[in-house]
């Protein structure tokens, strides 16, 4: 079994939704990455993202795209990152999800990083650029290492596409909620509903929302009709501003049983 799944479904067992923050490691400097990740755990999140940053990140909005040029002046790479990770793997009670895009993995070797990543405690990968097609590149020595490959599911995608996809995807289904690139949203599509209702009807993965979801009643809406939430920007930008409030709000969100 998937440690990354069993953490979501934990998560949601218990009346609550998974909430996964997203940080772009290396923000604020590599000396950062262990201090915030041990607060969100203490603060009760199901897993957390870490960004990878990347320069030419095809998905990231304003926000992510800010962050990832502030984690790479500060000399940032995929190697150091897992490298400060490890240093404190044994200190995690969450799974990580690494978001990486392709070529850092290839030039890192594709069964060094699946080792290496398991050590520093990855149990999860989204590859944004790497299609379903292609993905035996590396998922061979992903699941050697017992990671999970998550996949993107857009609301542009085909219903054969969303079903292949939806049945390839371990750990979760990272089900997109916007057309368009990552950051804080107002509104959603009012199909938004239907479209969550197909995806789940295809497998018993938990389907969880991302994109867009800044607001502690956009988790609880979105956690109205699926496993939990994905939440970037706005976990971004709290951690640059030490709003540390905003964020226990967040998180606040997905522990009640929503209303509807
Ligand atoms: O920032 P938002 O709108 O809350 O969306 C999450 C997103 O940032 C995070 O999951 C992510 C960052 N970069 C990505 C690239 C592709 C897919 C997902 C991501």
């Amino acid at each position: 079994m998937s440690q990354l799944k069993d953490a979501v479904l934990s998560a949601t067992s218990q009346g609550s939704k998974a909430f996964i923050p997203y940080i772009m490691a290396g923000d604020g400097g590599l000396e950062k990455l262990k201090p915030i990740i041990l607060k969100l755990q203490q603060l009760g999140v199901t897993a957390i993202e870490i960004g990878i940053p990347f320069t030419d990140p095809v998905a990231d909005g304003p926000t992510i795209e800010r962050a990832g040029e502030r984690a790479l002046a500060n000399g940032t790479t995929l190697r150091k990152v897992i490298e400060t990770l490890t240093g404190f793997a044994d200190e995690l009670t969450v799974p990580l999800v690494a978001m990486t895009y392709l070529n850092p993995i290839l030039a890192y070797g594709v069964e060094q990083f699946a080792a290496d990543a398991k050590a520093a405690g990855i149990r999860g990968l989204i590859i944004p650029d790497m299609p379903l097609e292609e993905s035996a590149i590396v998922h061979p020595a992903l699941s050697k290492e017992r990671i999970s490959l998550v996949q993107l599911v857009s609301l542009t995608s085909t219903p054969e596409r969303m079903e292949r996809l939806t049945k390839a995807s371990e750990g979760f289904i990272y089900a997109v909620t916007v057309n368009g690139i990552t950051g804080a949203r107002s509104s959603f599509a009012n199909e938004l509903q239907e479209h969550f209702k197909r995806i789940q009807s295809y497998t018993d993965t938990p389907v969880l929302a991302g994109f867009g979801i800044s607001t502690p009643d956009h988790v609880k809406d979105f956690g109205s009709f699926c496993s939990g939430v994905i939440v970037g920007s706005k976990i971004v930008e709290s951690i640059v501003n030490e709003d540390w409030a905003t964020i226990e709000d967040l998180i606040g969100a997905s522990k009640v049983t929503p209303v509807k």
